[in-house]
């Protein structure tokens, strides 16, 4: 099997066949694994790989009517997304989430220029995925298309059509079994993209649909990337029929086009220069393999692997990082995500170093300046465009709230001028019964008085009438009391619970109203932040470019300078015919011989018997050594320069011995004492010295590390022993016998599993709970640590990717899905990173290099995986601790230990 087609599989491989791939990311090039050109011929072959259907699912963004597709292979869970849009990429990811796909490619059919594309937010959120658009399109992008070309997800592929007119990087892609194309903007339902903007050409697009689209088998799907009537499907033979552009020959199209008067898209200004750069590269990880995946992108495919084999070395020893690379690569210096402070001691000594170049050097590093600082503005731009998006679906987010707050506050204020209203008017009735009863009082007490006065024969008769006045009298005190009593229960807030004319209760409408109104004020923070951030984000883009010019600036300064000082040098040695031997003080550097120089620097000035003289001499003359008191470390510092002692067989300089025995303390001291040309600065031995303190304290740590792990093995070596014995011992119980049995198996292929070098995370019984409290934890006491048999979760802090900020996430270590990943809260709903189990490298304590950044520098960790690093900040040294030994067990470096 190859192993591209490992890698491939990776996601869903078993154990075994995790086994044979374990270092995929340095066998492969990043986007080989998805994309490969095919000669014509392999056509043939399509359609017959394929068994059964992709998942297909179309989704709709509403403000510029466009549909993204996603598309997975149903067995190996891999998925491409093609066109997704900025404001939609949650809603995509979640459904990704929940169908649980595995998303390896964002697709983009061209530069759109009436939204921005989802593709730069996927990346950040997708730890691996790739971003792919046509080579024409002038966007970057982690894969740059062309006809013909393939992107596979499991059994399934699309091929690269181009179709170009609507823009010159249009592309519809094609499924293998040919029964759907996506065809962008060249063809939409009943209609075509415009061609009035963005090399837009309708010769070229009545082409590229005759020859590329109507091609294809006529009950091909064909899916837009926009349709603004609500169509959501078309096929090859309906628009053959019915399009009334393109049913019609190529000068009646022309005309049609030409004429469409429609009006440039709202969001054409800001889309298409975040598109151009929204489908940009991979993060850039100064730890890992930022500079060959920025080679990865630029140079043509077959070169990929080469390169990154280079760089092997370097991504596989943190400790030395950082001094291990050599002065001309970019690695280091292109860290975006380095504390200001840290880089610019780094710069510092870079630029003494510098000093000790050649021109040539000098010049490459000036170049990759250039090279740096263009790429560090794309990135800065794009996440400028990206915050700009997230600021403006937060914007939106807020005033859907507020919206919301005034109608219920409306509502709110209707409901009780209503309830004011109607109390009133109870009031009035309740004054009208008040009057009514004191009249009836009043004719009652009149009656009664009347009585005595009046004859014998009439007074009975008054006496019944004055006992039924009393009898009203009565009835009416007591509906006066009662609709009294009703008044004050209103105003005394009684009713409030009850029931509203329109069924909502008064407390109902209120909660929702503080709730809307929380709600509200979260995201007016959150815009706020954003704002700031967005600012921050400018002035670190205007620092970082300054910081990259100045750097440039100093470098050509000194380029002049080093220039001058090799004049005369080799001037002196024309004359004396041998070259001076020079005092160093760098441990990196070792001079280029002199015909080196002269070859690099065609400024330096040269008469042709001097070049000749100079070449016939041995090379040794002008070597430069500087002996560290380690000598592999020295070699290790500059390993791609050839050793010293190679050069050294001039008599002038009596070689590497004599000049160790000349200088107890190390330093080469010169042969000459009259040809020293250059002294090193206090500055640069101190740098020296300091470089070499740190190279000794990275050594002790890792000798401290390597014990640490050594004690941990030994626990679990003598919990494995005591589970053993305990399993013997429950053997002698036979009603117990079936249920031991299964334990000893489970820790027989536990062992089995360590023994052939799985990682622990794989192991299918392994509790990871148990496991990490044999390491001596104390899981229950350590509070935001949730740690189950298959789960750790809890919040931590993590530094981003290219904009250096801490945020709190929370982290879910997932045994059943092979991941790590993270969100914005706990209730897991927002996702806002993925990093796969087999991605994991390394976990180790940060060391302080993010001291001056992190929150918390003493509980600050890092996740290394093969394409960046992670850091980590956790709550107590406890929690760190855990979630170390929890994450761990990850690598494969844990099983073999
Ligand atoms: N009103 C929309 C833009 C509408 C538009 O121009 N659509 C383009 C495709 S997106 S660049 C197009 O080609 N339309 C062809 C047609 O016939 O409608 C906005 O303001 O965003």
């Amino acid at each position: 099997m190859s192993a591209a087609l490992l890698y491939r599989l990776k996601p869903a491989v078993s154990a075994a066949t995790r086994l044979w791939s374990c270092k995929p990311p340095q066998i492969l090039p990043t986007s080989a694994a998805f994309i490969h050109r095919r000669p014509a011929s392999a056509r043939l072959y399509s359609g017959l790989m394929a068994t059964g259907a992709p998942l297909f699912r179309q989704l709709f963004e509403s403000e510029s009517s466009t549909y993204t597709y996603l598309l997975a292979d149903t067995d190996t869970k891999e998925a491409v997304l093609i066109d997704p849009v900025l404001e939609t990429v949650d809603r995509d990811l979640k459904l990704i989430d929940e169908l649980g796909l595995t998303l390896k490619v964002a697709l983009n059919t061209h530069c759109h220029a009436d939204h921005i594309t989802g593709t730069g937010l996927l990346k950040k959120k997708v730890f691996g995925l790739k971003s792919a658009i046509s080579k024409h399109s002038g966007a970057t992008a982690d894969i740059q298309l062309s006809e013909g070309d393939r992107i596979t997800f499991g059994k399934h592929f699309l091929t690269v059509r181009e179709t170009p007119g609507h823009t010159d990087g249009c592309l519809t892609y094609v499924t293998n079994d040919e029964r759907m194309a996506f065809t962008g903007d060249a063809l939409l339902i009943r209609g075509c993209g415009r061609t009035d903007f963005q090399q837009g050409s309708p010769h070229k697009l009545y082409e590229s649909v005759h020859k590329k689209i109507f091609s294809l088998p006529g009950h091909c799907f064909l899916y837009p990337a926009h349709d603004y009537k609500g169509q959501t499907v078309s096929t090859v033979d309906e628009e053959k029929k019915f399009n009334p552009r393109l049913t019609k020959t190529l000068d009646e199209f022309v005309n049609i086009m030409n004429n469409l008067n429609l009006p440039k898209p709202k969001k054409i200004d800001i889309s298409v220069p975040a598109n151009l750069l929204s489908c940009q590269r991979e993060e850039c990880c100064p730890e890992t393999s930022c500079t060959p995946k920025t080679l990865h992108t630029d140079m043509p495919r077959h070169n990929m692997e080469t390169q990154r084999s280079q760089w092997e070395p370097v991504r596989s020893s943190p400790w030395i990082m950082r001094v291990e690379q050599s002065p001309a690569s970019s690695g280091a210096e292109s860290d975006t995500e380095g504390s200001s402070t840290e880089s610019e001691r780094h710069r510092v000594k870079q630029a003494d170093r510098d000093l000790l170049m050649s021109p040539s050097m000098l010049q490459q590093r000036i170049t990759e300046l250039d090279q740096q600082r263009e790429e560090l503005k794309i990135e800065l731009q794009l996440e400028v465009a990206l915050l700009r998006g997230e600021l403006k679906a937060e914007q939106e987010r807020l005033r859907r709230h507020t919206d919301q707050l005034q109608v219920l506050q409306e509502k709110d204020r209707q409901r009780r001028s209503n309830r004011l209203a109607s109390r009133q008017k109870e009031r009035v009735q309740l004054e009208q019964q008040r009057l009514k009863v004191e009249e009836m009082k009043r004719r009652c007490e009149e009656m009664e008085k009347q009585i005595p006065s009046q004859p014998e024969d009439q007074r009975e008769q008054l006496m019944l009438r004055l006992q039924q006045e009393k009898d009203v009298l009565e009835a009416t005190v007591r509906a006066f009391e009662d609709m009294e009593f009703h008044i004050l229960e209103l105003e005394s807030g009684v009713e409030d619970e009850r029931e509203g004319e329109d069924g909502e209760s008064q407390t109902v409408i209120e909660r929702e109203i503080t709730r809307v109104q929380h709600t509200c004020n979260a995201s007016q923070e959150r815009v706020q932040q954003l704002e700031n951030q967005l600012k921050e984000m400018e002035k670190e883009k205007d620092k970082a470019l300054s910081s990259l010019r100045q750097e440039k600036k100093e470098l050509l300064h000194k380029s002049q300078r080093i220039l001058k000082e090799k004049k005369p040098l080799s001037d002196w040695s024309n004359i004396t015919g041998s070259t001076p031997c020079v005092m160093s003080h760098s441990p990196l550097t070792i001079h280029k011989a002199a015909q080196e120089s002269l070859k690099d620097s065609s400024s330096l000035p040269r008469r042709r018997s001097a070049h000749r003289k100079i070449t016939d001499r041995p090379l040794s003359a002008q070597v430069l050594v500087r002996m560290t008191p380690d000598r592999q470390t020295s070699e290790a510092l500059s390993p791609r320069l050839p050793h010293p002692t190679h050069r050294l067989s001039n008599g002038h300089c009596n070689g590497l011995r004599s000049a160790e025995q000349s200088d107890g303390n190390g330093l080469h001291t010169p042969c000459n004492s009259t040809s020293t040309s250059r002294a090193p600065s206090p500055q640069s031995l101190l740098d020296l010295v300091e470089m070499e303190r740190k190279l000794r304290e990275a050594k002790a740590e890792r000798e401290r590390l390597l014990k640490e792990r050594e004690e941990r093995q030994r626990l679990l070596a003598e919990q494995r022993r005591r589970k053993e014995q305990e399993s013997v011992r429950i053997q002698t119980d036979a009603s117990k016998l079936e249920t031991h049995a299964e334990e000893r198996l489970q820790i027989h292929s536990t062992h089995k599993n360590i023994e052939q070098g799985v990682p622990l995370s794989l192991t299918v019984n392994f509790d990871l709970r148990a496991h990490v409290e044999s390491l001596g934890h104390n899981v229950a006491g350590c509070m935001g640590v949730n740690l189950s048999g298959r789960r750790c979760g809890g919040f931590l802090t993590k530094r981003g990717g290219r904009v250096k900020t801490w945020r709190r996430r929370w982290f879910i270590f997932d045994l059943d899905h092979q991941r790590l990943a993270y969100y914005t809260e706990l209730d897991e709903k927002k996702l806002k990173g993925v990093i796969y189990f087999q991605a994991i490298e390394e976990v180790y304590y940060d060391h302080l290099r993010t001291a001056t950044t992190s929150p918390r520098p003493s509980l600050t960790f890092c996740v290394k995986t093969y394409e960046r690093l992670f850091f980590l900040v956790a709550h107590s040294p406890e929690a760190m601790r855990i979630w170390m030994d929890v994450i761990v067990t990850a690598t494969d470096e844990h099983s073999r230990y």
